[in-house]
């Protein structure tokens, strides 16, 4: 039986909580931590199965597969944790594997423990096509992100450009480039852009549009991707989690949706 440990219990740490505690994944929350610990004290009490609240070298010592669901400064820390120790991890804050050397030295514990590095879709469609295609010749690939004002409010490139969110009235591309600077500069908009460029053609040239729409109500995330398999084209319009108004709710069911295919049996999806 898996005995889950979750790191971040915000949008979507409280999503993937619930999922187990209610039996939706067949598996056992063992531990939740957030650094605000109190927080997490009160919504461990709200949960039947009552989870621990443990500093995250016990949370490890404690589970069998670890969740991070907290932030990319955290991803290095809870992944070199949890797979040092032989366990299993579940990465949500993608675009900290931008930095390659991290996302090697990841790789080489997950190797040596036998242990995996599952990293959902998120809120994205289509990775599942671009993973297929990526076997063959890839030539283009192109995210782009459309927010509203509260979905992109206080990413860095907002703030260091002095960019005024408030006086965009109509769709505006604010930055178009490479996903390795894109999830720098929005690092809790576009991880999405991450998980695109681990499975498709890399970070230096998958392209990230990103659009501040104040017209929208949504999440939208558009990909188009060419290569020598056709064409791909993919649009998603996303119900922002009602917890934090950057993130998608689908993200949350992904992590959900592969907790529950690490847990079973039956895998479907290429
Ligand atoms: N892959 C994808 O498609 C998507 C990924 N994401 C990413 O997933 C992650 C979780 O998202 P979400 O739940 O919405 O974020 P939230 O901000 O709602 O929750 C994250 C929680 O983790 C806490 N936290 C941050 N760093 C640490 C740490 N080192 N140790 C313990 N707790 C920590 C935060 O505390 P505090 O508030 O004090 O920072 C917060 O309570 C984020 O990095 C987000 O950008 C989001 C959407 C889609
Ligand atoms: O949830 C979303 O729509 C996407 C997001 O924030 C991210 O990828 O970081």
């Amino acid at each position: 039986m898996f005995r889950i440990g979750i790191v971040g219990t915000g949008a979507i740490g409280k999503e993937i909580a619930r999922a187990i505690d209610s039996g939706i994944v067949p598996a056992k929350l063992e531990a939740i931590w957030d650094r605000d610990e109190e927080e997490a004290k009160s919504f461990a009490a709200t949960l039947k199965s009552k989870p621990k609240v443990l500093p995250l070298k016990e949370l490890v010592e404690e589970s069998n597969f670890v969740v991070e669901a907290a932030s990319q400064a955290a991803v290095k820390e809870v992944g070199i944790a949890a797979l040092g120790a032989g366990r299993s991890v579940m990465i949500m804050s993608v675009g900290a594997l931008a930095d390659k050397e991290l996302l090697e030295r990841l790789r080489s514990l997950a190797k040596n423990c036998h242990c995996s590095i599952y990293v959902p879709s998120g809120a994205v469609c289509g990775l599942d096509g671009v993973k297929s295609a990526s076997i063959a010749r890839i030539d283009t690939v192109t995210i782009t992100t459309r927010k509203p004002r509260e979905g992109l409010r206080g990413a860095p490139f907002i703030v260091k450009n002095n960019i005024d969110i408030d006086k965009i009235t109509e769709p505006t591309t604010i930055y178009t480039g490479p996903a390795s600077v894109a999830i720098k500069e929005f690092p809790a908009n576009v991880n999405v852009a991450a998980s695109l460029s681990l499975v498709g053609i890399g970070f230096d040239r998958t392209i990230v549009n990103v659009v501040v729409d104040p017209t929208i109500k949504r999440n939208i995330h558009e990909i188009e991707v060419k290569g020598e398999f056709g064409e791909l084209k993919t649009h998603v319009e996303n119900v922002p989690s009602g917890f934090n108004p950057k993130t998608s709710y689908l993200a949350a069911l992904s992590a959900i949706a592969t907790l529950k295919q690490v847990c079973e049996p039956l895998k479907i999806g290429t």
